[in-house]
């Protein structure tokens, strides 16, 4: 992965430690907003990702890559990867129970990627330092020991909930998130 030091942990970065209260290992994540583009099932036209995680420390999702997915003729899109790609590790994140959003997204594309493909993607934290998570993920082709195809490396911040509360609905948002430790 060519990583800046921006994504990188600091040496003084804690190694990560899945919330008490976190989904168990071998259990499913659900989506953090169902109208979200990367997990919401309401969203129409959105990319659907369903996670797992297998260990408690990393999480897994497959996505198929369609029509209406295409950057070149039958060849996705490099934007909707990286979306798929911020998405898995947004999931990532959830394993603190915390709210983070990304502030720096790196992307590395490996190999095109070709309609009708079935990405496995996988993310996992590096390192935690204050409000700073450093965070990594891959996409593999059509296994989860497939070629590599995207790898992404990230910084996410942890926020409060009024930086949501802000532009969306309050309530809304606290109907969906009673999961979250809001004061940590
Ligand atoms: C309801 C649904 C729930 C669940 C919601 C889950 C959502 C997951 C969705 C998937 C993920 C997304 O797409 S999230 C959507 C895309 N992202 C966003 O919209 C975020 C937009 N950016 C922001 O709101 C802001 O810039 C923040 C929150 C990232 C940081 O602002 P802040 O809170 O004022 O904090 P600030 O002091 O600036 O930064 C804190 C530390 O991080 C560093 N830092 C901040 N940004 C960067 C950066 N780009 N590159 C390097 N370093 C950075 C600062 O230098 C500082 O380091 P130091 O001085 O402490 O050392």
């Amino acid at each position: 992965m060519t990583r800046s030091p921006v994504t990188t942990p600091p040496p003084e970065a804690d190694q990560p430690a899945a919330h008490f209260d976190a989904p168990p290992p071998g259990s499913a994540l659900g989506s953090h907003y169902s109208r979200c583009f990367g997990c919401g099932a309401d969203h129409p036209t959105g990319l659907h990702l369903a996670a797992v995680t297998p260990d408690g420390a990393t999480v897994e999702a497959e996505f198929t890559v369609g029509e209406a997915h295409q950057g070149a003729p039958m060849l996705a899109h490099g934007g909707v990867l990286a979306a798929a790609m911020d998405e898995i590790i947004g999931m990532s994140v959830w394993l603190f129970q915390r709210p983070y959003v990304t502030a720096r997204l790196e992307t590395d594309y490996v190999r095109p990627v070709p309609v009708g493909t079935t990405l496995h993607l996988r993310a996992w934290c590096n390192g935690i330092a204050g409000r700073k998570a450093y965070l990594e993920a891959e996409g593999r082709i059509g296994a989860p020991d497939g070629p590599v195809a995207v790898r992404a490396a990230a910084l996410f911040v942890q926020v409060d909930m009024e930086h949501f509360a802000r532009h969306g609905d309050a309530a809304a948002i606290a109907a969906e998130h009673h999961d979250f430790e809001v004061n940590p």
